[in-house]
């Protein structure tokens, strides 16, 4: 895994993300919900539960939920199936529902999501410009190129100083 068919890779800290998942809610709150207010956040597991957390805790959402989907085994991705559904009762057509990713690469996740819950709103911490179309609301956009890795999938380490580097 030191190794990545990536050129560049995008590090994203625990505090990055709060600060980016924040920034999220705040532009989500600015733009409301239409007329009943947001009634519900659907996470898409597992990367979307953190910034799902941080926004239903800035928003002020009881009601979370979430939907899995599967496609990706490491880099490598396969066609997305909806694995577990939200509680359908609640999220209805997704009409006041906030969708929460950590990000959108080619869009495939979304694609499938959106088809589930036509009228949620869609929301990433990050977008790739392939899947944008798929996003209503993002705070920041990496290069298709770029891998990002999310805190949960990091760990702190011993790097050699600058100096010795070549050692
Ligand atoms: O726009 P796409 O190309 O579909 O890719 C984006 C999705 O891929 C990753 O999830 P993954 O399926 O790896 O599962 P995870 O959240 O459990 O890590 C990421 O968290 C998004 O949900
Ligand atoms: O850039 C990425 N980072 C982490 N997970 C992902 N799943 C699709 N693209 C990415
Ligand atoms: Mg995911």
């Amino acid at each position: 895994m030191d190794r990545l068919p990536h050129e560049k890779g995008f590090h994203v800290s625990w505090d990055q993300l709060h600060r980016d998942a924040r920034a999220l809610a705040w532009r989500l709150q600015d733009q409301g919900a239409g007329e009943g207010g947001w009634r519900a956040v659907v996470a898409i597991t597992r990367g979307g539960m953190a910034p799902a957390m941080i926004v239903s805790r800035e928003l002020d959402i009881r009601t979370v939920d979430t939907i899995s989907v599967k496609s990706y085994n490491h880099q490598t991705q396969a066609e997305p199936q909806i694995i577990k559904s939200p509680d359908m009762d609640v999220v209805g057509d997704g009409t006041g529902v906030l969708i929460v990713d950590d990000l959108v690469d080619t869009g495939k996740t979304l694609e499938v999501v959106r088809a589930a819950m036509p009228k949620a709103h869609v929301a990433t911490v990050y977008a790739k410009p392939q899947g944008k179309p798929q996003v209503d609301t993002f705070v920041t956009e990496v290069s298709q190129d770029t891998w990002i890795f999310f805190p949960w999938d990091m760990a702190l380490q011993y790097v050699k100083p600058y100096h010795g580097a070549d050692d």
